[in-house]
């Protein structure tokens, strides 16, 4: 691909998407299955960076598993045990945070001698509070550069016990020791510090992965949580991965603005993912929503400012900073409680802000929110895009106004989503064409 794309106006979006999987179902599934008892097959399996990243670790881990050419079906032969490596071993997991944070759990119950790493931005997403908690348990873990930062070394040791976890600044730390606890000699009892879980429906969408591969957990309201050791993870046999939820946002904010009706599918009403809730967010817009038997559909309608708490959709909350450019009477959208936006694929409130600023909006970006009001006028801009795949994307649908929009490194739309902008113009019919 180009060192940049150019997305000439579009005027008209209507079709259907096929959503590639789920790329945190994916991983979840993918580690679970190699731990369980028995043959997973895996269908609709994301190929992406992030999952690449996860199905080289595993090899590398000896898990044996066949994956199909399209990589979009991988039979796993589970271990029926932890993941074990008793010698000297680097892993490389690029930019993934659904690689990296659970594959320093499992990590840590025996395994020896394994350094975990990534690209220059995963040397700056702190781990910090995974590593405190998992030290807790009894794990031995090394910072090799920055203190609180991957590169780590894991030297096993976790066995269990009374865990108190920091969840304020990732939840894929609480979920990565949740799926690693039962496999542990002991028991684990987590509480959470001041009861704060950040981005919340990603432990529910953890526990419910969990429960289909045959372990249960108890918790208060997601203030304690009760895991028994010595357990065993069963493959359920097949699993059938969701349509990604976040990647979906683009192409319903897409029909929202200049519908047609888009509809995706592969996700509907009974997703486990959180990220569902972006249509319901769609919907308080102003945008009409129709719900569907394994689809939802979006068509246009006026939109509307919000102002809401974005916490439980983290991801997806940034395609309603571009819809909130397309809102009716110039009034602001407030997105609140986005603070960890900061420490993702790059500091997303601040990158943000001088993205949507190049295009003509109004920003007001503060520690934990972000204040937008659409431009008088657009400006066609060109998107620097920090190597975050979800900005590339979301700026893609500025191309939705009058403008052309220039998106800088177009490929980092591999971490999840490889072939976006092919799907994108499937859907796009531009004013020169007409
Ligand atoms: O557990 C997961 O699969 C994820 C949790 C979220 O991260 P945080 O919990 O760090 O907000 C989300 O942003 C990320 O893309 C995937
Ligand atoms: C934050 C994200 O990724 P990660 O899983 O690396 O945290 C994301 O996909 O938006």
């Amino acid at each position: 691909m180009e060192k940049k794309i150019v997305i000439k106006p579009i005027s008209y979006v209507n079709g259907t998407i096929n959503l590639p999987g789920s790329k945190s179902i994916s991983n979840r599934v993918l580690l679970l299955a190699a731990q369980s008892d028995g043959i997973t097959c895996i269908n609709n399996l994301l190929d992406s960076d992030d999952v690449r990243y996860m199905l080289i670790a595993l090899q590398k881990l000896n898990v044996n598993y066949f994956l199909s050419p399209d990589r979009n079906f991988c039979k796993i032969y589970g271990l029926g045990k932890p993941l074990y490596y008793n010698s000297s071993l680097t892993l490389f997991l690029g930019n993934a945070g659904t690689a990296m944070r659970p594959l320093t759990a499992a990590l840590s119950l025996n395994s020896k001698d394994i350094i975990l790493t990534g690209i220059s931005r995963m040397k700056e997403r702190p781990i910090n509070h995974l590593v405190d908690a998992l030290r807790q348990g009894g794990a031995k873990i090394q910072y090799l550069e920055k203190n609180g930062y991957p590169p780590i070394k894991l030297f096993g040791g976790y066995e269990g016990g009374i865990i108190n976890i920091n969840s304020k600044i990732s939840s894929q730390f609480l979920s990565s020791l949740l799926m690693m606890a039962p496999l542990a000699s002991k028991d684990t009892y987590i509480s959470i510090r001041d009861d704060i879980v950040v981005s919340k429906p990603y432990i529910s969408l953890t526990l419910k992965i969990m429960k289909v591969f045959g372990i249960e957990i108890y918790h208060d309201h997601y203030k304690t949580f009760h895991i028994k050791g010595k357990s065993v993870y069963k493959s359920p046999g097949e699993y059938t991965v969701e349509g990604d939820a976040s990647s979906a946002s683009y192409f319903l904010a897409a029909g929202a603005i200049k519908g047609g009706t888009v509809r995706v599918t592969g996700i509907d009403r009974s997703s486990i993912q959180g990220d569902i809730g972006f249509s319901k967010v769609l919907q308080k817009m102003g945008a009409k929503i129709y719900w569907g038997n394994n689809y939802i559909e979006c068509k246009k309608n006026n939109l509307y400012a919000i102002d809401m708490d974005m916490n439980h959709i983290p991801d997806s909350a940034m395609t309603v900073a571009i819809l909130a450019l397309f809102v009716d009477k110039k009034k602001t959208t407030i997105l609140r409680n986005i603070y960890n936006w900061r420490v993702k694929e790059t500091d997303r409130l601040s990158a943000m802000t001088n993205e949507l600023r190049k295009v003509g909006a109004y920003v007001l970006e503060k520690e934990n929110s972000l204040e937008i009001t659409p431009p008088d006028k657009f400006n066609p801009a060109i998107i620097n895009t920090y190597d975050d795949h979800r900005i590339a994307m979301c700026f893609s649908l500025i191309a939705l106004s009058n403008v052309s929009i220039t998106i800088l490194n177009p490929k980092c739309t591999y971490k999840t989503f490889p072939n976006f902008f092919k799907q994108l113009k499937k859907i796009s019919i531009f004013s020169q064409d007409l």
